[in-house]
């Protein structure tokens, strides 16, 4: 299948919607025409994009829009029905989710995904020392302490662990345990971070801390980030482009100033609200 024609990527076809033209070069991340059912239900229904490289894209849309589907086929959690997925103009749709690390392609860990009696030190060096020897073991737990331990502290610092550099994940506070999370991703170095809604279940100062930490871990790596996020004011203050999904279309992608304005993506979400009441 041929590589994602990024000024093809589907968008509203009204007023300000329309993105600008992208060279293909340039997309570090392409999706073509990516569709994924469940049984009679379309979740994913041919969605195109490309994210450019140092891109901070968002993707949006009401309950049900098909943003956690659409992610996990794009990270191998899921295999799409139809379409493609490119990761450095590379076709990656039949890796498995395993492989992506490898690739390039990091999502943040879940904290059901730490390793809940280790510091914080050893999870990120657990995965520094997994990345550079390429699969996971138990040995890791046992031995080779000293590999990778500076690479960790130096990401622990990135993300503002530092101070909780021996605690053990499973006494952190929720907040930091999301950061840690991101923390292990980047241990893989990837090309592209995917974060699933990074701010849930965070205070208002813990949200605001968390946004700019990611645009930081972006502009300081001059890394790639795609998020789901319910947070409009983290999603308008952080992102360059959102792209919105409604009922498993993109029904636009655009600045965040233009997504505010357009007709489309005002009508999704009040539909969303008038069938929630
Ligand atoms: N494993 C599954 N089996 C059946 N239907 C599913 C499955 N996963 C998702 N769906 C359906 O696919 C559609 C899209 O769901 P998805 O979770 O991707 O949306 P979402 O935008 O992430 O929603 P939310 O914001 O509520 O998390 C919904 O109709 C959902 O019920």
């Amino acid at each position: 299948m041929s590589r994602a024609d990024e000024t093809g990527e589907q968008t509203d076809n009204s007023e300000s919607a329309v993105e600008p033209a992208v060279a293909p070069s340039s997309a570090v991340l392409g999706v073509e025409g990516l569709t994924r059912t469940f049984g009679e239900v379309l979740a994913v229904d041919r969605v195109s994009l490309g994210v450019e490289t140092g891109e901070l894209r968002a993707i949006i849309g009401p309950n049900g829009a098909g943003k956690t589907t659409l992610f996990n086929c794009i990270m191998g959690t899921l295999a799409p029905t139809d379409g493609s997925v490119y990761l450095n103009e590379s076709e990656i749709t039949d890796q498995g989710e395993e492989q992506r690390p490898h690739l390039g392609m990091a999502r943040s860990f879940q904290s059901n995904q730490l390793f809940a009696d280790q510091t914080v030190l050893e999870n990120i060096r657990l995965v520094v020392q997994t990345a550079q020897q390429g699969a996971f073991s138990m040995d890791l737990l046992r031995s080779h302490y000293d590999v990778g331990r500076d690479r960790a502290i130096e990401i622990a610092d990135d993300v503002g662990l530092t101070a909780d550099l021996d605690a053990e994940a499973k006494n952190l506070p929720h907040g930091e345990q999301r950061r840690l999370g991101i923390a292990m991703a980047l241990a893989t170095d990837p090309d592209v971070l995917l974060l699933d809604e990074p701010t849930s279940g965070m205070s208002p100062a813990a949200t605001t801390e968390t946004a700019s930490l990611i645009e930081e871990i972006r502009d300081d790596r001059g890394l790639t980030v795609v998020l789901i996020e319910h947070d409009m004011d983290v999603v308008l203050s952080i992102s360059d482009r959102i792209t919105v999904l409604n009922r498993g279309e993109i029904i636009a992608t655009d600045q965040p100033a233009e997504i505010q304005e357009n007709k489309a993506v005002q009508d999704a979400y009040l539909g969303g609200m008038r069938e929630e009441i």
